[in-house]
């Protein structure tokens, strides 16, 4: 409808769910569990080794301007020796299983606008009911289903960083996209604020902020007279976002403040597909955690990770490229490069010999064990083979040396037809789904 996607209410339409949950071994559930707090830290302490960042995405700054604009603003804030005390992380680790071996091995680690938080929770209870409703022609038991907390801890570590920027009549500044079909997934996170903790937000998108915001000589952001204590971004991440030069001086406003950015231009730059790469390259890892044993846990589910300097991989993902993905710097779904169209994208690039080739990593494609499901969008439902992504949502909470704040915060479950490439419920391809333990 006209309005919908703008004015709350108006042209509603339900979140594609599957209509029914899907068993997920428990052993996949708790090494997911016990990986949240790790990635929590890897991303801290990359995100505070800014030359690694500057130097692992210099070739890729060359060549994609939306990075490239995005590490200009970090240089500045490292030229400015711009201090984030307090930091706030709500991040998103997805993985897959690997059907030929068994493994659960990482898609991606997402560090911004990591969404579903709302709509997930109202998948389980929406399971659970259904499953109640049906519990004789069904025989499952509705307790099974895996709740999830993330609205509330979501919630929570937003209200916990409102309160250690300590100034009452601050908000929680939400980051919106002019035009958003997912505002009520936000909603969830931004009422439960309200509700239980009391916090204000208000939700801007980065035109009307750059607008409307100001900075005092404290460095406080002001926003219509109100200081902003948090600004949670859930728009953002890609090129999209920036429309005008306005835009990216509204995120600059942003970083140069004394709010609690989630994420900080660091923690953004942690997440992209480059760094990810770097960091499955031997060695890495150890520049960033201690512990042994977490390397070990944190490497393993690492997947097949290259860049595109590497000929002999090149080689082979041109001969078999449906045993890859090629992946530009970017989030929100639908970017990704597969089959026929990644063979001819590498035959090009090493054509042209340019060094566009920085723009891309290349990942070992996983294969998850398919089953059958009941998908539902636009009130209709069509049975099909699925495959699913597991994310589990992190929420780190830190000031200074103080951690507050360092755990997992609620599962995300997407569910879409085997024989699609692309995934993502917002890029329009995957389904909200729950989990039952077996
Ligand atoms: N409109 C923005 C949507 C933001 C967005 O697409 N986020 C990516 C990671 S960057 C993501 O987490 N996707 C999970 C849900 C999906 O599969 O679409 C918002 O509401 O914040
Ligand atoms: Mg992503």
């Amino acid at each position: 409808m006209q309005r919908s996607r703008k004015a709350p209410g108006v042209g509603l339409l339900h979140a594609p769910f599957a209509l029914l949950p899907m068993s997920f071994p428990k052993v996949y559930w708790e090494q997911a569990l016990e990986l949240a707090p790790l990635f929590n830290e890897l991303v801290h302490r990359v995100s505070l080794d800014g030359d690694f960042l500057q130097q692992t995405l210099a070739r890729t700054k060359e060549v994609d301007p939306f990075t490239r604009r995005l590490l200009d603003i970090h240089s500045k804030m490292m030229e400015l020796n711009k201090k984030e005390d307090i930091q706030l992380g709500l991040t998103r680790s997805d993985y897959m299983v690997d059907g030929a071996t068994d493994k659960l091995l990482q898609v991606e680690l997402n560090t911004i606008s990591t969404s579903s938080n709302g709509l997930a929770c109202g998948v389980s209870e929406l399971h659970r009911n259904l499953i109640r409703h049906h519990e004789r022609e069904l025989g499952l038991d509705p307790a099974s289903v895996v709740g999830n907390t993330a609205i509330t801890q979501h919630a929570e570590a937003l209200a916990t960083a409102w309160a250690e920027y300590n100034n009452q009549s601050a908000v929680v500044l939400v980051v919106v996209q002019a035009e958003e079909r997912y505002m009520y997934d936000q909603y969830w996170i931004t009422v439960a604020l309200r509700e239980m903790y009391g916090v204000t937000t208000i939700r801007k998108t980065m035109a009307e902020i750059e607008a409307e915001g100001d900075l005092r000589p404290d460095g406080t952001l002001v926003i219509n007279g109100r200081p902003v204590a948090v600004v949670y971004f859930r728009a953002g991440y890609s090129p999209a976002d920036y429309p005008s030069e306005a835009e990216w001086r509204a995120r600059l406003l942003i970083e140069r403040s004394s709010s609690i950015k989630c994420p900080s231009i660091a923690h953004h730059l942690v997440g992209t597909k480059k760094i990810q790469q770097e960091l499955a390259k031997e060695k890495v890892l150890e520049r960033f955690l201690d512990n042994k044993s977490d390397i070990e846990n944190v490497r393993k589910c690492f997947a097949g990770l290259w860049s595109l300097e590497t000929d002999n991989i090149v080689n082979s993902a041109i001969e078999s490229p449906e045993l890859f993905v090629l992946k530009p710097q970017r989030e929100g779904g639908g970017n990704n490069i597969y089959g026929d169209n990644l063979r001819e994208t590498l035959i090009r690039l090493r054509k042209d010999g340019s060094n566009e080739i920085a723009a891309y990593i290349l990942m070992q494609r996983i294969f998850p064990p398919t089953s059958p499901s009941y998908l539902v969008r636009e009130g209709t439902f069509v049975r099909d083979n699925v495959v699913s992504e597991f994310g589990i949502f992190g929420a780190y909470l830190r000031n200074k040396d103080k951690v507050i704040i360092n755990d997992q915060c609620g599962y995300l479950l997407r569910t879409k037809a085997a024989s699609l490439n692309e995934g993502g419920v917002v890029a329009g391809y995957a389904f909200l789904n729950s989990i039952f333990l077996t």
